[in-house]
């Protein structure tokens, strides 16, 4: 097979499952990750010959694309803040939106010194890791209830050389935080069984539900008891940082509120959703 010929395939293959768009950026992804080459690379030698062994490895991924497995899965990995984060069926693949709530706590945070931190729902590590990399002599603890979630996020912080302390905990039946923070952040889950409609089939079907869901009827369960146990637990010029369900601004500002926080400030994401929020006292 030639690399127009695999570009052809992939093509043909996924026109009647994806947009253009994305097909496009599988090309892009699969050429830098799987072939070491460049889209340049594809235009000076269209007709360059894959070799046996990256020839069924693209058939792979392109068969298992037509399923909508993540090309990430496929991959074995994600970028987040340009950092190259292990991704796998245990954790959610971080998304660009998070990285917006990262750089909101650097831009408040990123001079101070020694800050001690607490990440709620750690999934691949992507939070704990892209602050450690960027804030200075950080003390930066994680929680997470899945023992894989953990064990992924743990490799992570090898591949990128940061210290974490990693807690295997329940934040729904914790009664109190250890110490005092200066930062408490969390993406915790909160999607309603009512939005499945609205979700892609590669999150539905191939990303952990215990990272998605919440029950319909008590959805902000997660912001509350966070809230509770940080009211207690943030140091006076610390602060909270959420990243939140669109639909459930409002409710969770109310709740924020209800608890004793008295600055609370919402911020959509870059396509327009009501997405993060910051609590402070
Ligand atoms: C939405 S994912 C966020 C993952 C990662 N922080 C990110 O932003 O990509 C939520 C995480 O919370 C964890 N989680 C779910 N229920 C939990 C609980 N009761 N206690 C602690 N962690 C929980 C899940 O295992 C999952 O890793």
């Amino acid at each position: 097979m030639t690399l127009l010929s695999f570009k052809q395939k992939l093509y043909a293959t996924l026109e009647s499952h994806y947009p253009t768009s994305e097909i496009d950026s599988f090309f892009k992804i699969i050429l830098e990750d799987v072939l070491n080459l460049s889209k340049i690379d594809f235009a000076l030698e269209p007709n360059k010959i894959v070799s046996d062994d990256k020839n069924t490895k693209i058939d792979q991924i392109i068969s298992r694309l037509a399923e909508h497995q993540p090309i990430q899965h496929l991959i074995g990995f994600t970028e987040f803040m340009d950092l190259k984060i292990m991704v796998n069926e245990h954790v959610l693949i971080p998304r660009p939106e998070t990285e917006e709530l990262i750089r909101w706590i650097l831009n408040d945070y990123s001079t101070a010194p020694n800050l001690d931190v607490l990440d709620i729902g750690t999934g691949s590590g992507c939070i704990p890791i892209a602050l450690s990399k960027s804030l200075n002599d950080a003390n930066i603890n994680t929680i997470d209830i899945s023992t894989k979630a953990i064990e992924t996020a743990k490799k992570n912080a090898e591949i990128n050389k940061v210290n974490i302390n990693f807690i295997h905990q329940d934040i729904l039946t914790t009664n109190q935080f250890p110490q005092q923070y200066d930062v408490i952040v969390s993406n915790p889950p909160y999607v309603r069984n009512l939005e499945k409609a609205e979700m892609q089939k590669n999150v539905l079907e191939f990303e952990p539900h215990l990272a998605l869901f919440v029950e319909d009827n008590d959805p902000v369960i997660f912001y509350k008891k966070i809230a509770e146990l940080a009211i207690s637990a943030i140091k006076p010029k610390g602060a909270l940082y959420y990243e939140i369900n669109q639909y459930l601004g409002k409710e969770t500002i109310e709740l924020l509120k209800q608890i004793g926080f008295k600055n609370i400030e919402l911020k959509k994401d870059m396509f327009g959703n009501d997405r993060m929020i910051k609590a402070t006292f």
